[in-house]
């Protein structure tokens, strides 16, 4: 299998603190990565890398084969489908939903654009479909819910049918049926064996979706482990990652995670 992703010695300092430190990490063709850290860990720090948004201060980073530093990064962009609270934000509320997902491709279709218009509408609309808005297609971005944004921002990252989608905290601010929709639909895109290469940044295991297949345990910057999901996730590793004492369980394909030791008992 050949390396989509692949970081070697990968630092990033910003002032006098080193928040990402010398981070090796292969990603290969057909996998289903999670990225799992505390708070302040570096996760999103080493997506915006990632997804050619940010550059290390030290090691290298190649992307779908291009060493970043050495490739025009708008011309790589396209080939990653990316989404963050940081991009959502900058989501106009009047927009339609469907004009949301459609914008994705313009920077790939460019001077064909009115050929390629109804291609575009038909493709977003599909892409709604899959997640279950193709409804909502119409309706101005502002009004909808947050679990309804966030199939939304999904299906838009995946407009430019990129080789590698890479999602920061899908399911931040939602309730438990709008996580366990999400949850449901990224299981989905990671059993498609069309779907591109998947990289999902949590703070929970109970948001990691059955099918994915690795793990990057971060804490403090540094890989604490990496590997096959079930060799990585495992009671020690998270304690560590997370300093304290955590029990993890596994069972119908959804993880669970709490304290070795309740808080009061
Ligand atoms: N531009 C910056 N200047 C200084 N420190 C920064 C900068 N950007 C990020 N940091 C710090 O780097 C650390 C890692 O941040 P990052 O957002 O990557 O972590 P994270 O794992 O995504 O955290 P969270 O889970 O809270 O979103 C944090 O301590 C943050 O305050």
């Amino acid at each position: 299998m050949s390396a989509v992703l692949d970081l070697q010695g990968v630092t990033v300092r910003r002032g006098t603190s080193t928040i990402v430190d010398s981070v090796d990490w292969t990603v290969s063709e057909g996998e289903r990565w999670i990225v799992l850290g505390p708070n302040g860990a570096g996760k999103t720090t080493l997506l915006q890398i990632l997804a050619a948004r940010s550059h290390p201060t030290a090691g290298t980073v190649d992307l779908l084969g291009e060493r970043l530093g050495r490739v025009d990064v708008f011309e790589l962009r396209p080939r990653i489908g990316f989404s963050s609270a940081a991009l959502a934000d900058k989501i106009p509320h009047h927009e339609s939903v469907r004009d949301v997902v459609v914008t994705a491709a313009y920077g790939v279709t460019g001077r064909w654009r009115e050929e390629y218009e109804e291609l575009d509408t038909e493709q977003a609309l599909a892409l709604l479909g899959a997640f279950d808005v193709a409804d909502l297609a119409e309706r101005r971005y502002g009004t909808l819910s947050e679990g309804e944004r966030k199939r939304v921002q999904i299906a838009r990252a995946l407009m430019t049918d990129p080789e590698v989608l890479l999602l920061d905290e899908p399911a931040a601010g939602l309730d438990v049926a709008g996580r366990e929709e999400l949850v449901g639909a990224l299981a989905e895109l990671a059993g498609d064996e069309a779907s591109p290469v998947l990289v999902v940044v949590t703070h929970h295991v109970e948001e990691i979706p059955p099918g994915f297949t690795h793990l990057l345990l971060l804490g403090d910057g540094k890989v604490e482990a990496a590997g096959p999901l079930e060799e990585v996730l495992t009671s020690e590793n998270l304690s560590r990652a997370f300093g304290m004492d955590l029990l993890v369980a596994h069972g119908g394909g959804r993880w669970l995670a709490r304290a070795a030791r309740p808080a009061g008992r």
